[in-house]
């Protein structure tokens, strides 16, 4: 794990959005497309709208999430409505949304036809995760009720979750499919979040499922 500390939330945000963008555009002069990988929640949006107008060629880009709410995008809960809100927007409009959400209460139902579609554009070439003041990461959630699949290192592409405290089911890409990104960046802020970094490379995964990326990621912390 490297630490990179910004002296405030914007510093932050405008320098891991050119850190992403530089490496999507390394992958690009190699590759024929890049897949790129961002969270939901509160701390990414500053980042998206700096990314979202990055000098790339976006239109070799397909974007998705690390994890989704199983809601309609039109439901306030839905990470798939801020990436098209935020994120696929100006030079970055180009891009070829992933969105998870298949329809239905149940994920297990179409977890599969999911995977098939997130398939054929792994490793991920850039991934950005957020974390939880509980450590976790995606929806990768201390307690959940798929956690231990979600670590197994034969883990499906994509699991299901529900844990306690939450106010609907998820999905999340496994942790191996989060490990095997090729540039892989954690973002946090304030010291809550830090405290909560530092205990989690003193844990295991099951109790820090965050643990199961550290050592591949590249953290971005501001207070
Ligand atoms: O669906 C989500 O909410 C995210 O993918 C999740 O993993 C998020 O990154 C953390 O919960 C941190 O959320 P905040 O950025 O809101 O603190």
């Amino acid at each position: 794990m490297t630490l990179n500390e910004y002296p405030d939330a914007e510093m932050l945000a405008i320098n891991l959005a050119n850190v992403l963008a530089g490496k999507l555009t390394a992958t690009l002069m190699h590759e024929d497309r890049a897949t790129l990988v961002v969270p939901g929640g509160t701390t990414p949006g500053p980042i998206f709208d700096a990314l979202c107008d990055a000098d790339l060629d976006w239109s070799r880009v397909n974007v998705m999430l690390s994890d989704e709410r199983w809601v309609p995008e039109d439901d306030p809960r839905s990470n798939t409505a801020l990436v098209r809100r935020r994120l696929l927007t100006g030079r970055a409009a180009a891009a070829t949304f992933l969105p998870f959400y298949a329809g239905g209460d149940d994920p297990e139902d179409v977890l599969s036809e999911v995977e098939a579609m997130i398939l054929p554009h792994l490793p991920i070439s850039v991934a950005l995760l957020g974390m939880g003041v509980d450590m976790h990461t995606a929806s990768l959630f201390p307690r959940g009720d798929n956690l231990r699949l979600a670590l197994d290192p034969a883990a499906p592409i994509l699991v299901s979750m529900r844990a306690q405290g939450l106010d609907c089911t998820r999905v999340s890409l496994s942790a191996r499919v989060l490990r095997d990104a090729l540039n892989l960046h954690l973002v946090i802020t304030g010291a809550e979040k830090r405290a909560a970094l530092d205990r989690a490379t003193r844990l295991p995964p099951q109790e820090a499922p965050v643990a199961a990326i550290l050592d591949e990621a590249e953290v971005h912390w501001a207070e």
